[in-house]
């Protein structure tokens, strides 16, 4: 095996111009040392941090660390490379934002053995020496590892969780830890100089003392404001940190959560629980934290309290254990009503969420007394149960003040007897003046930790709600692993048989049939009968079926998710489009699509005629919920969406229903164009859409009746005979039964000019 050579080999950073971009190469190496583990990544997925040019080490390891893997960046030497003999694939970064994949070391030698990350499998390492390497690399290294000794499923969001994240601030938490340990010590000055104040400069008279005692007091003060900005700063990063975290690991984790959950839940309890995390991140980066390090304060100050009286300090502290009391009986109602005011302000919430996206239907039905009188019942049940909680939290707060009282008021008048009656306690105005001053101090800190134990119910709550949405089983790994074949659109059933989960009887039983590829399968059938089910299973929605359904061979189950779903189009009765221009809702953010993609998909989907006929044309905004196009116009956007990827599956499921029979015809005279190269599963309840399929599978409960192409089910199929006849009788056709009836045009018309 030669040595490289770095002007043509190809594991070194590309020479030409041919070769794909920089930060191409980088992610393929990536791509390709996840894959070393079984995790199957696509480099589009991988997004880019605001600002990077270039994917960083960084963002590459918390690319991988969300896919279920350990990677770790680091900075090596060459000394340190060489001897890492037998590793799994390191990404080696280059200094021209590409990288390497290092698949061996020989130290002997002095040469790591490196592939090109688009190099076919099995093709042969080429060995690089020292000199070259350090030309290329700028000595990153992103090493990966698969989890060892758990599978890849993700952590639970919880209390653990989130201790995590703040763990991984350390370094920022050590220097906020530090600064407010100053500011403590600091604090502590200002009541004892009162005390030297009032002991010497004012019985003594001496303005010596008075003098340096101002200067050092100005020093301290300036210190004291430096350090508060510093910590004030500090602590705003770590915030904006934590939170910036939580949120992307939230939409996250929703994201990867299966259609099915967000078909089964209410959409407004869902938005409900899990915004209830963001409670807790305002906790986290709020009274958490300010208490957290107002112990510092407490922690310095109580020894000098004890140094000033030790009876006043017991005192104290006696109160204090007294707060600490109240409030931790207090805990348990206190959760208690807590829980029942996030359910009730849950529930408000999701009848909101239900009038808006109900609202057409609301308002056509007149229905607005009832949800009105729906909006008061739940507001009421809110008021009840806030004012519960609220009134709870009262009651702790007023146990606690008088305490609280005693700390701030009722120190100084018993110091004030002691240092009257006893002499032996050696308490004098001064000291007694920065009792109190300090004694302040020390109430807040522990009225704050009251408050915080009282927070923590809340919080728990929260975190319950958030996690009972958000620690459901996801898709990621179905999602992040799996094969990514070539798909040519060939479909076979075997036995596929599936029940809903919670349904008492099976959606489809026993359901084999084959589609060649690059054919065209119409489903028909009663209500109820399955052919929606049979396109959910196509998209990898529910997965818990049995028997066997393939796609070129290959077991559904081992596809990768996100590319499945990206290789199949699919148009659904009611589609919903974004709000944003016509030319992004038909690339959807789907990365490298020109406008001649976009132009291409709308001629195919027959809308090119409609968006150039629009002032804006390609740049005519879309309004929320599509209000400013037609039914019919909305229905060839989502088509043109689907078939801008160009897959070579594709689902249309009841997509021209809702189409008044012009629209309809408009879409079902592409239909011929659309399909030439691909499969199409076409659910339709009109029949006429469907003459001009390969074949009808007709189904009913659950069962495949028949399976053939339209003049045959027409001859042998009791079920399709009837369907067809219903549909096309009509006083005016001739009797023949192949004959459309009136509105119900063929699939084979051409669109208008
Ligand atoms: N999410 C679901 N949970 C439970 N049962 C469901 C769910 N979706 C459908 N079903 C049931 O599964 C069966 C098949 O439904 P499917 O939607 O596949 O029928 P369909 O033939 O597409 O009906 P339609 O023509 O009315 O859309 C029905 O009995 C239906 O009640």
């Amino acid at each position: 095996m030669g040595y490289l050579d770095p002007k043509t080999d190809p594991a070194l950073p590309p020479p030409e111009d041919t070769r794909p971009s920089p930060v191409t190469i980088r992610l393929q190496a990536v791509v390709r040392a996840a894959k070393f583990h079984g995790i199957d990544l696509d480099p589009h997925d991988y997004r880019a941090e605001p600002g990077e040019d270039v994917p960083s080490v960084a963002a590459l390891a918390r690319w991988l660390e969300e896919n279920g893997l350990d990677a770790r960046g680091m900075r090596l030497q060459w000394s340190t490379l060489v001897h890492m003999r037998d590793v799994p694939p390191i990404v080696l970064m280059f200094s021209d934002g590409s990288a390497g994949l290092m698949v061996g070391a020989d130290d002997v030698d002095g040469v790591v053995w490196l592939i090109d990350p688009f190099a076919p499998d099995g093709a042969p390492p080429v060995a690089v020496d020292e000199l070259r390497m350090q030309q290329a690399w700028t000595g990153d290294v992103l090493l990966v590892r698969a989890h060892a000794g758990r599978n890849r499923g993700e952590p639970p969001i919880d209390a653990t969780w989130l201790w995590n994240l703040v763990r991984g601030e350390r370094s920022l938490l050590r220097n906020i830890i530090l600064g407010s340990l100053v500011i403590s010590v600091l604090a502590i000055f200002p009541p004892l100089i009162v005390m030297q104040v009032i002991d010497r400069v004012v019985n003594y008279h001496s303005m010596a003392t008075l003098v340096s005692i101002t200067g050092l007091l100005i020093v301290m003060s300036f210190y004291e404001i430096v350090l508060t900005y510093a910590r004030r700063e500090l602590t705003l990063v770590i915030s904006t940190r934590l939170d910036t975290r939580i949120s992307l690991a939230v939409f996250d984790r929703l994201l990867a959560l299966p259609l099915e959950f967000f078909e089964r839940e209410q959409t407004g309890s869902v938005i409900g629980r899990v915004s209830a995390i963001y409670k807790v991140r305002q906790f986290m980066t709020g009274r958490l934290l300010s208490t957290f390090l107002d112990l510092f304060t407490l922690v310095v100050v109580m020894p000098l309290l004890f140094w000033l009286s030790p009876a006043l300090a017991w005192m104290t502290i006696a109160a204090a254990g007294a707060i600490g009391l109240v409030v931790v009986i207090g805990m348990a109602p206190m959760g208690r009503l807590l829980t029942r005011q996030i359910n009730a302000e849950m529930t408000r919430s999701s009848t909101m969420y239900e009038t808006v996206a109900g609202i057409r239907t609301i308002k056509t039905l007149a229905l607005e007394p009832t949800r009105r009188h729906l909006w008061d019942e739940r507001t009421a049940e809110v008021v009840r149960a806030t004012l519960a909680s609220g009134r709870m939290s009262n009651w702790i707060s007023m146990m606690v003040m008088p305490l609280d009282m005693f700390i701030n008021r009722g120190v100084i008048l018993i110091g004030a007897y002691l240092a009257i009656t006893s002499t032996s306690s050696g308490l004098e105005a001064g000291a007694l003046m920065a009792f109190t001053m300090l004694g302040g101090r020390v109430a807040a800190p522990l009225v704050g930790m009251a408050r915080l134990i009282d927070d923590i119910n809340d919080v728990r709550a929260s975190l319950g709600e958030a996690g009972s949405v958000l620690n459901r089983p996801t898709e990621t790994q179905a999602l992040t692993s799996g094969m990514r074949p070539p798909i040519h659109g060939a479909l076979s059933f075997v036995d596929v048989s599936f029940t809903y989960p919670g349904a008492p009887s099976p959606a489809l039983s026993d359901i084999t049939f084959d589609v060649p590829a690059g054919t065209m399968l119409g489903l028909v059938g009663r209500s109820g009968s399955g052919k929606s089910t049979i396109t959910r299973l196509l998209q990898g929605v529910s997965r818990s079926y049995t028997g066997f359904l393939r796609l070129d061979g290959i077991d559904l189950r081992e596809i990768n998710l996100t590319y499945l779903r990206r290789s199949c189009g699919v148009v659904l009765q009611d589609n919903f489009l974004f709000r944003g221009t016509i030319r992004d809702n038909i690339v959807a953010g789907r990365p490298g699509l020109t406008m001649e993609a976009v132009v291409r998909a709308a001629r195919l989907a027959g809308a090119e005629e409609f968006i150039e006929r629009m002032p804006a044309g390609y740049e005519t905004w879309i309004e929320e919920g599509s209000t400013n196009i037609s039914g019919g116009q909305r229905q060839r956007l989502a088509i043109a969406r689907a078939v801008i990827s160009d897959p070579r599956l594709m689902i249309l499921d009841e997509a021209t229903s809702a189409l008044d029979p012009e629209s309809e015809a408009l879409v079902n005279a592409n239909l011929q164009r659309l399909a030439h190269g691909r499969t199409m599963v076409i659910v339709s309840h009109r029949l006429s859409s469907l003459v001009e399929c390969d074949q009808i599978c007709v189904m009913d409960h659950g069962h495949v009746v028949d399976i053939a192409p339209h003049a045959i089910l027409l001859e042998r199929c009791e079920i399709y005979r009837t369907l067809w006849t219903q549909q096309n009788r009509n006083p005016s056709a001739s009797g023949n039964p192949d004959a459309p009836a009136d509105g119900m045009l063929t699939s084979i018309e051409e669109p208008e000019a």
